[in-house]
């Protein structure tokens, strides 16, 4: 019989799971592997709650929850131990890990860095690892992982306010770049103006571009022009504006977490525009062609990014002094920042303090 979560590995561990698709999330007890030799081990101080982390407890996207699920994959912490072959990181280094634990190695996409796209990519949590056991993420007291999904965290960069972008961050990080968007002359749309809409705002200005925000909260205004650095914004449902704006856009980066029309986003971009998809409604879209027929556009999407790219992308940010705007939580909060999620109610991100109040929640 398989060992419980508990006793399947050396070293005890403790975290918050959910255990169903209500994705209620409590105290649970599990373990992790010994460190091998090219492991490193960390305590964790900051988990970052990115959408997906909902949409996963949550068992939204169908087939993808194993429970218990602890969730987290933008995890900050301090090097505990380090295997005999691990050179990247020494004992008290500052270090992160996101969405990615895993992959073959041997791919096309392994030897491209882009770790992220092989087919046998193992995620930070919910997924079978190479030794058959289930992985955890980061709402949990420690972590371990392969040298080649830990990132070395800037020394500028604040541990809590950093720890989104390892998956926010390189998520809207690297579409921009790889679809030509992170130039100076570059208009850019950001469409959800939440946790990875916000980064991608400060990204595209860094790069030079000018930015659109395209949200349907105009409440969001006033701070995504004066605060964020946005040149301009579009309430989505103010057809005025919209008609407006229409083929002005060479990129979107479209972030939004629910099912919407892309009708009126394709039609904000120039000839050639390219809408990229981020974020992950759970359900289809609807395409409609013509408009991309018209103007020779492009739907695409992209997810998270590679490992050395990571890497750049944190190197860049500490560079620009590129950080998420958070709000540091507690551990006991996870549930109720859960339903704030869930209503677009957080500027522009929740981090977990793992490292002062989860210790206090251990039954
Ligand atoms: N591609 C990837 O690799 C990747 C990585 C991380 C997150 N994601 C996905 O990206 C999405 C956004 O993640 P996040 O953490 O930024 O979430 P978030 O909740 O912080 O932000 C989502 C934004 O979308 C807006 N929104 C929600 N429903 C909307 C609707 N019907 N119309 C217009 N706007 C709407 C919200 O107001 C919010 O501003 C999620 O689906 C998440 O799973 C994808
Ligand atoms: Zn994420």
């Amino acid at each position: 019989m398989a060992k419980s979560p508990e006793e399947e590995h050396p070293e005890k561990a403790f975290g918050w799971a959910a255990r169903d698709s209500s994705g209620l999330l409590s105290p649970f007890k599990f373990s992790r592997r010994a460190t091998g030799e090219k492991d490193i081990r960390f305590k964790v101080l900051y988990c970052g709650v990115c959408h997906s982390d909902l949409h996963m407890a949550k068992s939204e996207w169908e087939g993808f929850s194993i429970y218990p699920l602890v969730p987290g994959h933008e995890i900050v912490g301090v090097v505990t131990e380090v295997g005999s072959k691990v050179n990247k990181v020494k004992v008290g280094d500052k270090v992160g890990v996101g969405c990615l634990v895993g992959a073959c190695h041997s791919c096309d996409d392994c030897n491209s860095d882009l770790e992220s796209y092989c087919t046998k990519m193992i995620l930070t949590y919910s997924t079978i690892y190479h030794d058959g056991t289930v992985t955890y993420g980061g709402y949990s007291d420690t972590m371990i992982a392969d040298e080649r999904y830990v990132v070395r965290f800037p020394e500028n960069l604040p541990l809590d306010a950093g720890a989104p972008l390892l998956c926010a961050g390189i998520t809207v990080y690297s579409p921009l770049k790889y679809y030509g968007l992170a130039e100076a002359g570059k208009h850019i749309g950001v469409v959800g103006l939440g946790g990875l809409g916000h980064v991608a705002v400060k990204f595209a200005k860094a790069f030079g571009a000018k930015v659109t925000v395209i949200s349907t909260s105009p409440s969001k205004k006033d701070e995504a022009l004066e605060h964020l650095g946005a040149d301009s914004f579009l309430v989505s449902r103010d057809q005025e504006e919209m008609q407006a704006a229409q083929g002005t856009l060479h990129g979107i980066i479209d972030t939004t977490s629910a099912v919407h029309s892309l009708l009126p986003l394709i039609g904000l971009l120039k000839t050639h525009g390219k809408l990229v998809m981020v974020g992950a409604p759970e359900k289809p879209l609807e395409l409609p062609v013509f408009p991309l027929l018209l103007g020779r556009k492009m739907v695409a999407g992209s997810a998270t990014g590679g490992m050395k790219e990571t890497q750049e992308m944190l190197d860049f940010a500490a560079k620009h002094n590129i950080t998420a705007d958070v709000e540091v939580i507690p551990m006991e909060y996870v549930n109720t920042a859960f339903e704030r999620l869930v209503k677009g109610d957080v500027r522009y991100r929740f981090v977990i303090d793992i490292g002062n109040t989860l210790a206090a929640t251990k039954p």
